[in-house]
């Protein structure tokens, strides 16, 4: 669907050049959300403007849709825009137009009838949900439901790929999840692939089905969120999986816990059915060793079931040894180091 080969794209600034994005090579598959997370200046919007064709690449080339957008002429790239989607934070609606005529803003470019564009709207307010509104201006609305707006909006033109960019930034908690949740539906229902970049690890968790993480105009770390969630192999993905899943309990309850006469603690990550088994309980009684869990919690995470625990044990050192043999065969186990977070 999206497909970026060997991409960079690079700045001048005087002398200086900017590597805004980095030999960058991805794939979108239809019908996929996909989340780009990174820092501020890691190349996220930079990545963005080359997908909705507001900037060519230095190097590389990007497919959408196997069509190397380079080989468009001004007048193809046009009508390729109208394919794509755009949200953003700050929603950019026009203040001076109600919600209704902000949805039917791109619908006059397509030839539509009039009543042909007044029902579209109709349709487009009825999925977002605001079909009470359709008469109020941007300013009467909350953050969410302007985000809305700028949801139906896009939509207006029935795109393939769906663009946003920091779309919840700007919304509280409660707000950003309903966002979530009509996005997900705007992927589910209608079939759009979503590309989305975000510096919120919340966001990707809740409704990616692939994330790619960048840094310094590079993607370091891709694949499904399950697994870069599951197994993170970069030092900055481990920081934004952080972020969403406090792993670890305060330093004050560590320290109790050692004053209690604690030692050593494991980490116990169960991924999918293996959740469900009584691994721990089995593989200890088996040993005659006893298990206390420290901390630590299951959640669901792409429809999976995702365990995170530290445990201590108790017993004979050789039979806590052989525990922990088994216990690596079936699932994933590591020492916690002292003082880590
Ligand atoms: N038009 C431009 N001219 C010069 N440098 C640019 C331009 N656009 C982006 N850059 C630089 O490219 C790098 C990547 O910027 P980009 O905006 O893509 O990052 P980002 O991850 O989207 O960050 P943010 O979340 O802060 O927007 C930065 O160093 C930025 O200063």
């Amino acid at each position: 669907m999206i497909d970026f080969k060997n991409v960079s794209k690079t700045f001048r600034l005087g002398k200086r050049e900017v590597h805004a994005v980095n030999n960058v090579s991805l794939t979108v598959n239809e019908g996929e959300i996909f989340g780009v997370i990174g820092f501020s200046g890691a190349g996220k919007s930079t990545l963005l403007r080359l997908v909705n064709l507001l900037e060519r690449p230095t190097t590389g080339t990007v497919y959408i849709q196997n069509i190397d957008v380079n080989s468009l002429s001004s007048k193809e790239l046009r009508a390729r825009r109208q394919n794509i989607g755009m949200i953003f934070q700050n929603f950019n609606l026009f203040n001076s137009r109600t919600v209704a005529g902000n949805i039917a803003y791109p619908l006059k470019l397509t030839g539509l009838s009039k009543q042909g564009i007044k029902n579209r709207v109709e349709e487009l307010l009825r999925f977002v949900g605001l079909s009470d509104k359709a008469n109020d201006f941007p300013n009467q609305l909350s953050g969410g439901q302007k985000q809305r707006v700028g949801i139906a909006r896009a939509l207006a033109t029935s795109p393939d790929i769906l663009i946003c960019d920091e779309a919840t930034s700007a919304l509280d908690p409660e707000t950003t999840a309903e966002i979530l949740k009509l996005l997900k539906k705007v992927n589910k229902d209608l079939g759009i692939t979503i590309l989305l970049i975000t510096h919120e690890m919340h966001v990707i968790q809740s409704i990616c089905h692939k994330v790619a993480v960048m840094e310094n105009g590079e993607v370091i770390e891709s694949g499904d969120v399950f697994d870069v969630f599951t197994n993170p192999q970069h030092l900055t993905t481990q920081r934004f999986i952080q972020s969403v899943q406090q792993d670890l309990p305060s330093v004050n309850i560590l320290n109790e816990w050692r004053l209690r006469g604690g030692k050593k603690l494991f980490r116990v990550i169960f991924k999918g059915d293996i959740t469900n088994d009584a691994v721990l309980s089995q593989v200890t009684q088996k040993h005659q060793v006893h298990f206390n869990i420290v901390y630590g919690s299951v959640r669901e995470l792409q429809e999976k079931l995702f365990g995170n625990l530290l445990i201590s044990f108790e017993g004979n050192q050789d039979a806590i040894q052989n525990t922990l043999d088994e216990l690596k065969t079936i699932v994933d186990i590591e020492e916690v180091v002292q003082h880590e977070g």
